[in-house]
């Protein structure tokens, strides 16, 4: 119970003492329950009934009291806990390297962390009631020890063997349940291409088909391991029950006959061992919930541990956003992705390239050639392997990165568009962002308010206008755009070369233009072509000049 250990104790603001006591109290309070209701049994209709039963009242309010104020406090420490690790990780996974979010299966568990979160938020009222069997499991084993220390002792070691039983089994348990996870991470993934590929599985009956198999045998195998673990846990349970009842077996039976007692004391004793049943039962029941809180502290902190081995550097500070520069250069950079087992299929660079303000480069090439590689480079989303950016001369280097990334706006082709415009500097008000969708030809699609956009179900191309939109409004000096036309209709493509980008330029902005289209490339001041992850030619034109295909020179 390490990881559980250490999320308690370091992590978890839990009020210990407190809990502690307070669960103490009332698992005392329910073995005093037991002991006073036996001692009203045996004293019948005596007098000292009333003074039992007003005893008996006052043990349960106690009972109940410290009962519900150990468990509230319990689970909402640990609530809020899990709420800050739920931000912790968030915060890490947005300041991860974009090359561990985008390498296959880079973050694995990511996908099950809700369901973690989920079961570790119930580590609080699991360790509460788990404390709380244990208090009265040792407060009725002393009330044992003093009606029968033979009866004792056979409780202390039939039960206590049957826990130790439990926690040895529960490391086979939680590596079954580790199994068992891995297929859910499995099955989850397999969702997400039912929801993602829903218009292609709507297509194609055999894809249907084939796919349902496959979550069908992750499905399988899930349920198979988990039913494993569970069939030891229930064999367990099973058998603590039989060994009880041989238990008050031998109590009724046997004791007598070895150790004469009253009939009263064996009274007392089977009502004892029956009321000892729920707590035992609670224990076992605590102690698998335990383990499995423990094996998903355990993913938790995992994860973490592989995203605190990537991550950016933080800078509590906030790096002032750069509004201009001169020149970037990127000096023999380069770039390997590198394949699960090792192998490396594709290599970008190494590049010699310098931007220069306020110039419009376009980036062409064929499908593959490495054109949104080289801008992930450029914009100092991926780090080069080799080779150094330098702007305005000065090396960029983790502790400058971010302000470097300041100076870009981008819409990727792979761009997500969020519905809350969270980039827009101060200024830009609703009324700016309207005129631009009427711009755009968007208004009778969507509207600002309050900084939301009232709808992003859209065309994709329409999408892109909006990002695009974004993009503009956030005021950067270098604005990269990764086929933002490839969706778009002629009449707006050329509205996108020939009014938009110049106009942006004519503000002064530097623009890097992936495109397909050339048609337009007439429109740049520079080409720059790239094959196979190497800029094969960087061509300087008039901007209105059209090249004859080809004619570029070599770089
Ligand atoms: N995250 C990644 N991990 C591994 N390989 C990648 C990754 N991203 C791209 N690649 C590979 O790198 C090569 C270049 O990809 P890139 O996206 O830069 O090409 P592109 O010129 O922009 O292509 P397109 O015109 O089709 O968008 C491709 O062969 C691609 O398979």
């Amino acid at each position: 119970m390490q990881q559980l250990w250490r999320f308690l104790t370091q992590e978890a603001g839990v009020p210990k003492a407190r809990i502690v006591t307070m669960s103490l109290l009332a698992g005392g309070g329910n073995a005093l329950m037991l002991a006073l209701l036996n001692l009203a049994a045996a004293s019948g209709e005596h007098a000292g009934q009333g003074r039992l039963f007003a005893a008996y009242l006052a043990t349960f309010a106690l009972h109940f009291y410290t009962q519900r104020r150990a468990m509230l406090q319990a689970m909402g420490a640990v609530e809020r806990t899990v709420e800050r690790l739920r931000l912790r990780i968030t915060d890490k996974v947005r300041r991860a390297p974009l090359g561990f979010i985008e390498q296959a299966g880079g973050l694995p568990g990511f996908a099950a962390l809700t369901q973690d979160t989920q079961v570790i938020a119930q580590s609080g009222s699991q360790v509460v009631t788990t404390l709380q069997s244990v208090v009265v499991l040792a407060f009725t084993t002393v009330y044992l020890a003093w009606l029968s220390p033979l009866a004792c002792l056979a409780v202390v070691l039939s039960m206590g063997s049957f826990v130790l039983m439990r926690i040895v089994r529960q490391s086979a348990v939680g590596e079954t349940m580790e199994r068992a996870h891995a297929k859910e991470i499995e099955f989850q993934r397999a969702l997400d291409d039912v929801v993602y590929g829903a218009k292609e599985l709507r297509l194609s009956r055999r894809e249907r088909q084939r796919m349902r198999a496959h979550l069908a045998q992750s499905i399988e195998e899930s349920r198979a391991l988990k039913l494993d673990a569970h069939r030891s846990v229930i064999f367990d349970q099973l058998f603590g029950g039989v060994a009880l009842l041989l238990l008050l077996t031998a109590v009724v039976f046997v004791l007598p006959a070895v150790l004469p007692q009253g009939s009263q004391t064996t009274q007392q004793l089977v009502a004892t061992i029956l009321y000892i049943l729920g707590p035992v039962s609670t224990l076992v029941q605590g102690l698998a919930a335990l383990g499995a809180i423990e094996a998903d502290i355990g993913h938790f902190y995992a994860l973490e541990a592989r995203l605190d081995a990537t991550i950016e550097p933080h800078h509590r500070r906030a790096v002032p956003p750069l509004r201009q520069f001169r020149e970037i250069r990127l000096e023999r950079v380069s770039l390997r992705y590198l394949d699960a087992d090792g192998t490396a299929p594709f290599t970008s660079g190494p590049h010699e390239l310098t931007l220069v303000a306020g110039e419009t480069v376009y980036v062409v090439g064929a499908n593959g050639a490495g054109k949104s590689t080289l801008l992930k480079l450029v914009t100092g989303l991926r780090a080069a392997q080799r080779g150094r950016l330098l702007l305005d001369g000065v090396p960029v280097e983790p502790r400058t990165l971010e302000a470097y990334r300041s100076l870009f706006s981008a819409v990727f082709a792979d761009f997500h568009l969020f519905p809350r415009l969270y980039g827009l500097p101060e200024g830009v008000d609703d009324a700016m962002v309207n005129a631009w969708i009427e711009r755009l030809g968007l208004a009778a699609k969507t509207r600002c308010e309050g900084g939301r956009l009232t709808h992003t179900d859209l065309s994709t191309g329409q999408r892109k206008r909006l990002a695009f939109l974004v993009a503009v409004l956030e005021q950067r000096p270098i604005c990269v755009f990764d086929e933002l036309a490839a969706d778009q209709d002629p009449a707006f493509r050329r509205r996108f070369y020939e009014e938009l980008l110049p106009a942006l330029k004519a503000q002064g902005r530097t623009l890097l233009v992936v495109s397909h289209d050339d048609a337009y490339f007439h429109c740049a001041d520079r080409l720059l072509r790239l094959d196979a992850g190497r800029i094969v030619a960087d061509t300087r034109q008039a901007a209105g000049m059209l090249p004859a295909a080809g004619t570029e020179a070599p770089a």
